[in-house]
């Protein structure tokens, strides 16, 4: 499975504010590109705690991209994915609506109670792991389901897991103009973070949209660059 990760920060690498509410960091031009990335995916994830502060829909915006998928002979829009351990994404949230499938990545932590309320919502829950959902094991099961290509949208925690897994072979990052500070922002890679084994990248392109740039980068090998 390929496995694009991409995200919208500010020049000192927030994703938003210490509230973890919703910001508009880049502008229509960069939104239009990441309907172009969306289009080109099999599935767009996220982390439930993107869910539970932005409640997302993560389809496209452009009907042309619709049309052109189903001409191909695709769903109109990407699945969409939660990643999710006890199966917190609420039953009203935007992603399960039916406009496209969503996969629910839990653990075995999520009771069955919450499996079948997600479900019953409109869900495919599919269980990866013991306490927190095992990534690698969860897109195991999503390239069962046909997914080749996955384009991962945040946040900071699922970003890093992805990175500590070894499973990213891209990173396009959208830096913005703007300065948002606060510690307990979310960042680009949260987690526990690296001491040493970073993540090897190499940039691939640097292009300006709106008032900002997108960093773009191959993501390769088992992480490189080591501790000093
Ligand atoms: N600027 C941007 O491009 C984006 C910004 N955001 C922002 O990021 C914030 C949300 O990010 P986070 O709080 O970091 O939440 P997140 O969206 O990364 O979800 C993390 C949660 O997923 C669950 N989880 C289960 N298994 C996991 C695993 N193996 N690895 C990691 N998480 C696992 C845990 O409950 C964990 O707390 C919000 O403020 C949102 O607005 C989110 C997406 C994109
Ligand atoms: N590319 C980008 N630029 C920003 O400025 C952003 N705030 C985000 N956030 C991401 O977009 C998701 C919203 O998706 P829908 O419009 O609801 O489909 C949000 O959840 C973040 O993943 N991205």
């Amino acid at each position: 499975m390929h496995v694009v990760v991409n995200a919208a920060q500010s020049v000192d690498g927030k994703l938003a504010t210490r509230r973890r509410e919703q910001l508009r960091i880049s502008g229509p031009e960069d939104f239009d590109r990441v309907d172009r990335v969306r289009a080109a995916a099999d599935a767009v994830l996220v982390g439930v705690g993107t869910v539970l502060a932005d409640d997302p829909h993560l389809t496209l915006d452009e009907e042309d991209r619709r049309v052109q998928r189903l001409r191909n002979g695709r769903p109109g829009h990407p699945a969409r994915v939660v990643v999710d351990s006890e199966g917190r994404t609420p039953t009203d949230a935007r992603i399960l609506d039916d406009a496209a499938t969503t996969y629910l990545l839990v653990s075995a932590a999520a009771t069955e109670g919450r499996r079948e309320a997600l479900t019953a919502a409109g869900a495919e829950v599919i269980v990866a792991g013991e306490e927190r959902v095992d990534l690698a094991a969860g897109l195991d099961e999503l390239a069962d389901r046909g997914v080749d290509r996955l384009m991962v949208e945040g946040g900071g925690e699922v970003i890093y897991s992805c990175f500590a897994a070894g499973i990213v072979d891209e990173l396009h990052v959208y830096v913005g103009s703007m300065v948002i500070g606060g510690r307990d922002a979310p960042t680009l890679a949260d987690g526990e973070g690296f001491t040493g084994g970073f993540p090897d990248l190499t940039l691939t392109d640097a292009e300006r949209f709106d008032d900002g740039i997108v960093l773009s980068y191959e993501v390769g090998g088992d992480g490189g660059s080591g501790a000093a």
